[in-house]
């Protein structure tokens, strides 16, 4: 460009240099060149040709719209003070109550990606099902969880930050169990938590399925695949009172089993989801199906291959049958205690395990367990939750193993001797430590057997606990739904970036402006003859 103004624009005005100025100078003597034109010989010495108005005229509005173009572009791209809003939620699980406050960009919400979880605070206490007998404690629980969520939202958005719970399984049961218990429960955290300045939109059970549900629109919203249409990864939840498994396969439409079909418009697509949640399935509560089994052939003490050797301790049957999971298998005549040892032996351990699911009725073409309908499983899986605390105490988060290391992995450990395991441990909680091993052999025989992995499928499995540092569980997708922030249609979108439309605007301006001046230069050309001859 500049090569051409030189050849084509400078001669034409030899009044200004004798020689071509270097090209930088060129672009910056354009516009003065062109609208001054060649002086008339006999003004050449005594009227400067910079002083003629249509010269300080055209130079002037060149200049003040190069200028304006510049400052345009610079204040569009500059870096805006980011304003953000959050969302609180407080996932009450059977075992314990989390809280959880998500951030996003004022302006974007529609953007996947773009909620990011902020800060997590995990209150002190069992869950709020565990205060059926004293609900008031329910509530003041979650005080102290409450008053850090006010540090980390900023005070201008504290009225406008909705605050939701949701309650999974452990409520489900108390639900069950003592329905007015239930509901006396959620009117003490109702009143605890309409107190807190954010704006309280209730609390409630979530079903099973929603469950599941939002535990899969979680993980695939944080991996950026719903808003890109990828294909997505499966769900794999394992709480302390029930599982969920989730996933998309092209063998379910949901016309076998309806019941376990969820139906997302998510970005302009749509998902068929294969759901299901299997309430007394947590690995608390598996625990107690098992213990339960064991305790129906000999009620006065429990040889369980799923403890450590050396393990040897005494429980209540009132504590182990006080939960409808189990309330209806109590032994007859049982006492009021039983003595529950360690053998440690992962096979026979797998053996009393497979005893608490049904593998043999099913009417429909295929079954996960418990005669429940589940299609071939397809894809990537997240196992989130417990799925992860296990897998990671236990070192067995690589699923490139194979599952017979794996299994061999845990034979040893469950093998090693409960003062061994205590000694080696000091710092994780012997509630914890007691259940690992049943709980490492329950997580494999569950997927294998349960939900029908193999050793080939096993590695699909990615055990998190987060995804780009916001905690894998339903709690997010649940939020994203209520505050309609996954749109069912793709936003538009402009088809040039900001920063490329300014280019843009820019260049064709400066075009614009050189082709001006081209025009005029038969016009200039006259101008001089004219000067000439007069
Ligand atoms: N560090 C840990 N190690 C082992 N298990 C854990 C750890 N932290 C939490 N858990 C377990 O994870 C499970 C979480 O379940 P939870 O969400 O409370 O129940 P649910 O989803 O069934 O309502 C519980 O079984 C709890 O004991
Ligand atoms: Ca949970």
């Amino acid at each position: 460009m500049q090569d051409l103004l030189t050849r084509f624009l400078f001669p034409m005005c030899p009044h200004l240099s004798l020689s071509p100025p270097p090209p930088a100078t060129l672009w910056l003597l354009l516009p003065v060149c062109l609208s001054v034109g060649p002086p008339p010989l006999s003004e050449m010495k005594e009227k400067n040709p910079w002083h003629s108005p249509v010269a300080i005229i055209i130079t002037v509005i060149g200049v003040i719209v190069i200028v304006a173009l510049v400052i345009v572009a610079v204040l569009q791209n500059r870096p805006l003070a980011q304003k953000y809003k959050y969302g609180i939620v407080l996932d009450a699980g059977s075992s314990h109550t989390a809280l959880y406050i998500y951030e996003w960009p004022a302006e974007k919400d529609n953007n996947t990606g773009r909620v990011e979880q902020k800060h997590s605070c995990k209150v002190i206490g069992p869950g709020i099902s565990s205060y059926a007998s004293a609900p008031q404690k329910a509530g003041e629980s979650l005080k102290a969880c409450m008053k850090e969520a006010e540090q980390w939202v900023p005070v201008k958005r504290h009225p406008e930050t909705p605050l939701y719970l949701g309650a999974t399984a452990g409520m489900r049961l108390l639900n069950i169990e003592n329905s007015a218990a239930s509901d006396k429960v959620f009117e003490a955290v109702g009143e605890a938590l309409q107190k807190s300045p954010f704006s309280y939109q209730g609390a409630r059970i979530l079903s099973g399925q929603e469950e599941g549900a939002f535990g899969w629109v979680t993980v695939n919203y944080l991996d950026d695949r719903l808003s890109q249409g990828l294909e997505t990864t499966g769900a794999l939840d394992l709480g302390g009172a029930s599982t969920q498994i989730s996933f998309v396969s092209d063998q379910y439409d949901g016309s076998e089993s309806p019941s376990n079909a969820v139906n997302f418009r998510l970005y302009g697509n749509d998902y068929e989801l294969y759901t299901h949640s299997f309430l007394c399935y947590g690995k608390d509560q598996a625990q107690r199906l098992k213990l339960a089994h064991q305790t129906q052939s000999g009620p006065n003490a429990v040889e369980d291959p799923c403890q450590h050797p050396g393990y040897n301790t005494t429980k209540k049957y009132s504590v182990l049958y006080d939960s409808p999971c189990v309330s209806n298998r109590k032994p007859q005549g049982a006492p009021a205690t039983f003595l529950h040892t360690g053998t440690g032996n992962v096979k026979q351990c797998q053996d009393v395990v497979k005893n608490i699911f049904n593998f043999t009725d099913c009417k429909y073409s295929q079954c996960s367990f418990n005669g429940v309908y589940q299609p071939s499983l397809q894809g990537p899986f997240g196992a989130f939750s417990a799925y992860y605390f296990v897998t990671s105490f236990l070192n067995l988060t690589d699923t490139s193993v194979p599952l017979e290391d794996v299994r061999k992995k845990l034979e040893r450990y469950c093998a090693t001797s409960w003062s061994q395991i205590v000694q080696e441990h000091p710092g994780v909680k012997e509630k914890y430590l007691a259940e690992y091993c049943f709980s490492g052999t329950y997580i494999l025989t569950l997927l294998t057997e349960g939900y029908n992995f193999t050793s080939e499928s096993y590695s699909n499995i990615n055990f998190i606990k987060k995804i780009k540092g916001s905690d894998a569980g339903w709690t997010l997708g649940y939020m994203l739904n209520l505050t309609n922030m996954i749109p069912a249609e793709a936003p538009d979108s402009p088809p040039l970036p900001h920063a490329g439309y300014v280019s843009i605007v820019s260049i064709c301006a400066v075009v614009i402006f050189i082709l001006l001046l081209f025009s005029l230069r038969p016009l200039w050309a006259r101008h001089c003859k004219k000067q000439q001859i007069v």
